[in-house]
């Protein structure tokens, strides 16, 4: 045993010949909720192919919980659950029959296997409408289903790809907050998402991958240091002052944009705003507006793919 939840060391997934996942490095902690991002065909599906043992490396180790997804596939199976975008359940059974079968194809007894569903449906607040056919639920409601089923196997690891897409706001919100009392609970999470603001709402960590390769792991916060040189996005209105002069002088200003009439976006590595009113009005000017936020994970992505096409 490792230590670490899911390790993953130069690993490698190659279709003829060419490498789709080209030796990335992967660790992932207990309760940790981790997003995994990026373009379409980065590497993502293939690469929770592989921690689910679904699909062999081309190269490089593997071990989730400890053990070897393809040497010990019931093991990893027994412990990883796996939500995709479309949970594929019975229409014409009841969500209780949904997870009554698969609690027999895990080998729990019917007994178990009920007090465990019951537990389950309540805490995804679905108790009151499992034993209607799934065929009358809402997208939402399936998604939720596909957790009761999480719960109920006592999955340690959840691999959840695009949990809320085609979900209303509300529903979203209720999914992402059952999401988060999974992992203050212990549960360690990866969520595959281009839901940039959903990813960075809930997760812990980032890893952004860039054609088959891990490009960027770490907070959100980190990443605005990596691709801004600063994490702080300062909005500004003022007019009679040189805007630009004043706030290109002020150490930590990495950027200075005219986004409007008398309008202007400026990225600094801190918060620069007293700083910048000061200098402003001394010079004669008069300040409309002025407000500072983190980068936001959004814009932090786009930077950071930007830099990768500049690069290539
Ligand atoms: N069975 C396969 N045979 C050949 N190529 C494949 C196979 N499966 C995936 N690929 C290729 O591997 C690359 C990575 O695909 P993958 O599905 O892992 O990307 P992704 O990051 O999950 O994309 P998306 O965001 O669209 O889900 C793509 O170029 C894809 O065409």
């Amino acid at each position: 045993m490792t230590g670490h939840v899911i390790e993953a060391t130069g690993l490698t997934k190659r279709y003829n010949g060419t490498a789709v996942v080209d030796g990335i490095d992967l660790t992932v902690e207990e309760g940790e909720v981790l997003g995994l991002l990026g373009p379409n065909g980065a590497g993502k599906t293939t690469t929770i192919l592989m921690l689910l043992g679904l699909t062999e490396a081309s190269g490089g180790t593997v071990r989730v919980l400890g053990k070897d997804p393809v040497r010990d596939p019931l093991a990893v199976k027994r412990e990883v659950g796996y939500l995709p975008d479309a949970v594929g359940f019975y229409d014409n059974l009841t969500g209780r029959e949904n997870l009554r079968y698969t609690a027999r194809l895990g080998g729990l007894s019917p007994a178990e296997a009920d007090s465990k569903i019951d537990a389950a449906l309540a805490r995804v607040r679905l108790d009151g409408v499992g034993d209607r056919r799934v065929a009358t639920y809402s997208r939402g409601m399936r998604q939720r289903l596909g957790l009761a089923e999480l719960l109920m196997r006592d999955s340690r690891v959840a691999i959840l790809d695009e949990p809320t897409s085609g979900l209303d706001p509300q529903s979203t919100e209720e999914l992402l907050e059952l999401i988060r009392t999974f992992s203050h609970d212990g549960m360690t999470v990866l969520i595959s998402s281009h839901m940039l603001d959903v990813v960075q709402s809930i997760c812990s960590r980032v890893a952004l991958f860039n054609k088959g390769r891990i490009g960027f792991v770490g907070t959100v916060a980190e990443l605005a240091d990596r691709v801004a040189d600063g994490a702080f996005h300062v909005e500004l209105g003022a007019e009679g002052a040189d805007v630009a002069g004043i706030a290109g002088e002020l150490d930590g200003v990495s950027g200075v944009a005219q986004t409007g009439d008398g309008q202007w976006a400026i990225t600094a590595s801190r918060d620069v705003r007293d700083e910048l009113a000061r200098r402003i009005v001394e010079a004669g000017g008069a300040l409309r507006n002025l407000a500072a936020r983190r980068l936001s994970l959004g814009e932090a992505y786009n930077l950071f793919f930007r830099e990768a096409a500049n690069e290539a």
